[in-house]
Order: C-alpha cells, then structure tokens, then sequence
C-alpha cells in the first residue's frame, strides 16, 4: 500500500502544480491559434504545440513532485526523528494490518493482486526479493512457485515478530533481513524478480529505490511494485502512474501496466473500521518492468 496514504499530502501538492502547469500550457495552445488565425492569419502551428505539451507535462509534473518530494521527506525525517510509523504499534486481524492511527498498513482484499504480483516477479524463476512483508499475502504466493531463494525484507518489529512466530525464518529458501531497506541494501545481492510494498513512505523512497535497480535486478529480471499511487483519483492515479514509468523509463526500464478489475473485492464492509479508504477506483493497474536492452 505503498504511498497510498503517506504521499497524500505531497501528490496534492504535487498534482496543484501539476495541474497549474497544464493549464498554462493550454493557455499557450490557445493564445497560439488565436494569434495565428487574428494577427499572422496564418494557419496555426498547433501540431507543435501537442509535442511541447506532451513534452513538458510529464516533465514539469516529474521536477515538481522532485521538489515537492524532497519538501515532504525532510517535513517527515523533522516530525518523525522518533521513527514514525515503524516505532508505533500495529494491530493484526484476520484481514487487515492496522496502524495506530487505525490507517490500514495492509489488507486481504488486495490478495488477487498479490497472487498477480507474486507471479509476475516468479515468471522467470530464480531468486526473488521482496521488500515489506505485511500479511505476508505476496510471500505466501511467492512460497508457491518455489524460487530457488526468497529474500524478504521487513522494518517493522511487530511484523518482523510475527513472521518469525509464523515460521517463516524456517523455511529452507526463506532469508529475511529485519531494518529498513534503506539500511539493508548492503546485503543485497541480485535478483530475478522483485517486488516492492512498503508502508509509510513517499514517493521519493520509492524513487531512490528504482536507482538501485540496476545493481538489484539481474538482466531479463522483473520488478514490479503496488501501484497504489493515488489510488482514490482515477485522473491522478493516471498521471502518477505516467510518472512512474516515465521515470523507469530513464532508468532503462520498460512498464507494462495491466489492467485488472477489483470492483468485486471492495464491498463497503471491507472498510468498516478504517480511518482511509487508499484505494478507491475499479482497475487496479498492475506493473511489470522489464530492462531493455537498445543495443539488442
Ligand atoms: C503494505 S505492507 C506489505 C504488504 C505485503 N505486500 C503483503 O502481501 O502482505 C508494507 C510493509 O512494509 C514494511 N515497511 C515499511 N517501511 C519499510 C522499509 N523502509 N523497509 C522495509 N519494510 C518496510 C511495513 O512494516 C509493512 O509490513
């Protein structure tokens, strides 16, 4: 549930602005044609101005949420040098992950997704990552196609506890690294597939860690992540998800993104309890990036 609500504050922000800069850049479409067809009485070279606008949105929306990121981390490392959500307590039910502000970390509807998940990033066998174990929905699906290991990575003690009290540190494949992925990157190796969830975090985490994805996925590997981003906006939840493979695409990463339907697995009653429905839309889009070699 990545960023769904950590990075509320900062994609609003981030979208403000984003928003701004479209609506400046329809502004020059318009006062173009205008000018064209009043003063010049030229036809309009508006066919330009689709390639700048396709141009400059995704850019001005990408430097500002950079911006915008950086603001909300350093706002978040001064209200949380206490740690933050990995310090306070969580609670467990059958089917959600709570934090202490009764926000949900994680929850069993999103199992469908996992299952999807767990079988894109095993789709080429071998050794898999994944990072925030949560319930452990995706590492249970990742179990079923018997990777040769199976990294996982978990900060939060509570959760960490559990899994060790659920026998997960016994399982012949299973490694799991206790901290932050931010300090266990060390021992990291290099990976077939890897999955990335985590709680409590912005979309700049999220971003550091694609840097490192050069050095973590093996070539022909898969990584995917829960798209979660802005998942209670379809238009927005669209730009972010432009972003992001927009970014992994300078990284050298191609994102397919593929659609699938989660009406059926958000009855009302899902909900009951939580302080923040994260996510709202029909389509779930699930991501699968893959490096792509030019040279081939
Ligand atoms: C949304 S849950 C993961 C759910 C998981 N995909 C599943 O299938 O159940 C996010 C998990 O990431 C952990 N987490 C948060 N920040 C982390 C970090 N920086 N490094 C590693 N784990 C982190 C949280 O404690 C939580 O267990």
């Amino acid at each position: 549930m990545l960023l769904s609500s950590a990075t509320t504050k900062s994609s609003v922000n981030f979208l403000k602005l984003a928003l701004l800069g479209t609506l400046f850049l329809l502004l020059l479409y318009l006062l173009e044609i205008l000018l064209c067809r009043m003063v010049t009485k030229t036809p309009s070279t508006f066919f330009l101005i689709p390639m700048w606008y396709q141009f400059l949105t995704p850019f001005t929306g990408v430097q500002a949420e950079l911006i915008l990121g950086t603001i909300a981390r350093k706002e978040k490392e001064n209200s949380h040098s206490d740690g933050g959500y990995l310090v306070d307590r969580v609670s467990f039910s059958e089917d959600k992950l709570m934090d202490a502000d009764s926000k949900a970390v994680m929850m069993a509807w999103e199992k469908p997704l996992m299952e999807s998940h767990a079988k894109a990033v095993c789709s080429g066998g071998g050794h898999v990552l994944n990072v925030g174990f949560g319930m452990g929905l995706v590492d249970m699906a990742i179990q079923q196609y018997n990777p040769v290991s199976h990294t996982i990575i978990e900060a939060h003690p509570e959760v960490y506890d559990r899994m060790l009290r659920n026998g997960w540190g016994e399982k012949e494949n299973v490694k799991i690294l206790f901290g932050r992925w931010q300090d266990v990157l060390p021992q990291l190796g290099s990976y077939d597939g890897i999955f990335f969830d985590t709680y409590g975090e912005y979309y700049e985490d999220m971003r550091e860690f694609h840097q490192h994805l050069p050095k973590l996925l093996k070539p022909g590997g898969i990584y995917s992540f829960f798209n979660g981003l802005c998942g209670d906006n379809a238009f927005f939840h669209v730009v972010y998800c432009n972003i992001v493979s927009l970014e992994l695409e300078n990284l050298g990463y191609t994102t397919q993104l593929i659609p699938l339907p989660v009406k059926d697995c958000l009855a009302e009653e899902v909900w009951e309890g939580v302080k923040q429905k994260y996510w709202q839309l029909d389509t779930y889009y699930l991501p699968v990036c893959q490096y792509t070699d030019d040279s081939e």
